[in-house]
């Protein structure tokens, strides 16, 4: 398995331009499962989640075709193409590797009126159950079976209704598969509670320019009418809102200054609130965010919690800076309850953190050093990586295929600015 190699102490200063967004991405390429006709998105990352994305919906009869652009360029280009659904069985193996596979779920309903997906079980963060989602479709009038590890969902007449859904907990994957369900459902659903992350506004947007009724985007509160059809369009991905605050922080933690081109201050607020908390300097311009490490970095309380709020997935980077500091932070993790798998490994690097239940206290050091790593999930693995540019040494970082999944090029947008980093292939 290949990993990341790391010689650390370097201030990074430079550019770094901005994916689009994983978790934007991810939500878009099933909507194509809801019309005929050709659905373009840009700006899509080059990831390994979008690729098992693409071989999920060829799998259910969607034609893909990726156009790459010049050597050098970021963004790529992909067609997709439902002219008829030939499966509505989301497999097991599918699911496992990739959760957003259950985004499937409500738009297979929506379009041909039922459809099998396994139930993707736990992983390395936490439960994260799906009973959300399927109350939800439930509440469109679905009709819902569990069996020998799958999800069974049928509307009775061939066709969802709308429906009303309060989420009793705010739930992105949830919010986004009750939105492509209500999309064409016959009648109006409202659904309360809803999760407001950009990615749903993203994804509400689409939804729009391929003809749905949609209103309330931004809120707590959407109410969709649903269409009888939706059409194609071509959309651009937002910028990766978790990309751009990853290295934000890498900015800190060498006490450098990376401008972030490309990224969306007001998708970040409580990323760059948080940011200036610890002392960076932070300057909005029209081409995105500059962030400068402006003296010793200042310790932090912060809490996760659903957007507007700080996002769990900056919680891992953040600890890694924030053992940087002089002095004591405080870090609650409310979304997920194992979220914390980096700490046995940030503490092998020097780091002086203790964890109680969902809180962990993160003890500033004067220095981290260099150590062979690795992580159970993404943001752990980057909050590693961003150890190992700021620790004295040589830091190995294992298991790179967590990292692949969620940032693009990532060896060679750090080289850009100045690390010393590269893919050490297993051969
Ligand atoms: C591909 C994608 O976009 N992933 C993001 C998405 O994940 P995902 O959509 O899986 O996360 P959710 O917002 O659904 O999860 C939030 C909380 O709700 C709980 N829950 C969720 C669904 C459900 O049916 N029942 C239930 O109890 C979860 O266990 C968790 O405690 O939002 C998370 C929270 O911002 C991010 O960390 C992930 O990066
Ligand atoms: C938890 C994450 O993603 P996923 O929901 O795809 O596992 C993440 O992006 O940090």
């Amino acid at each position: 398995m290949d990993s990341i190699l790391i010689q650390g102490g370097k201030r990074l200063e430079g550019a770094i331009p901005i994916s689009g967004a994983k978790n934007s991405a991810l939500t878009l390429l099933p909507c194509a499962l809801l019309t005929a006709d050709k659905l373009t998105l840009t700006n899509l990352p080059r990831l390994a989640d979008v690729d098992s994305f693409g071989h999920l919906l060829n799998g259910l009869g969607v034609s893909t075709k990726i156009e790459g652009v010049k050597k050098g360029e970021f963004g790529r280009r992909m067609t997709l193409q439902a002219g008829e659904i030939a499966s509505t069985v989301a497999p097991y193996d599918m699911v496992r590797r990739m959760r957003a596979s259950i985004l499937v779920l409500g738009p297979l309903l929506a379009r041909e009126g039922e459809a099998t997906v396994s139930l993707p079980g736990g992983c390395a963060i936490g439960d994260r159950p799906i009973d959300l989602h399927l109350r939800a479709l439930e509440a469109m009038g679905a009709e819902i079976e569990i069996a020998a590890g799958f999800v069974k969902a049928s509307a009775p007449k061939g066709r969802i209704s709308g429906g009303d859904y309060s989420f009793p907990v705010v739930s992105v994957g949830a919010t986004e598969n009750a939105l492509m369900a209500a999309a064409t459902a016959n009648g109006r659903t409202q659904l309360f509670n809803a999760a407001r992350e950009p990615e749903i506004v993203d994804l509400c947007n689409l939804l729009v320019a391929m003809g749905a009724k949609i209103s309330g985007i931004g809120s707590s509160h959407l109410i969709i009418d649903g269409v009888d059809a939706l059409h194609g369009c071509t959309y651009a991905v937002m910028p990766d809102r978790i990309e751009a605050g990853s290295y934000a922080c890498a900015a800190g933690i060498t006490g450098g200054s990376l401008d972030l081109i490309g990224a969306r201050p007001e998708d970040m607020l409580a990323t760059t609130n948080a940011l200036a908390q610890c002392g960076l300097v932070i300057e909005i311009h029209d081409k995105g965010i500059k962030v400068t490490a402006d003296g010793p970095l200042k310790p932090l309380a912060i809490s996760t919690a659903p957007f507007p709020g700080f996002a769990t997935d900056m919680q891992a980077q953040f600890m890694a800076m924030l053992c940087r500091t002089n002095g004591e932070s405080f870090l609650e993790e409310t979304i997920f309850e194992n979220r914390y798998m980096h700490v046995p490994e940030l503490r092998r690097m020097g780091a002086n953190i203790d964890v109680r239940g969902r809180s962990a206290i993160v003890h500033g050091v004067p220095k981290l050093t260099g150590a062979q790593v690795m992580a159970t999930d993404l943001r752990a693995s980057m909050s590693l990586v961003l150890a190992g540019l700021a620790a004295e040494g040589e830091t190995e970082v294992l298991r790179v295929y967590h990292l692949d999944r969620g940032y693009e090029r990532l060896e060679e947008k750090l080289s850009a600015v100045g690390a010393t980093i590269e893919r050490k292939s297993a051969g």
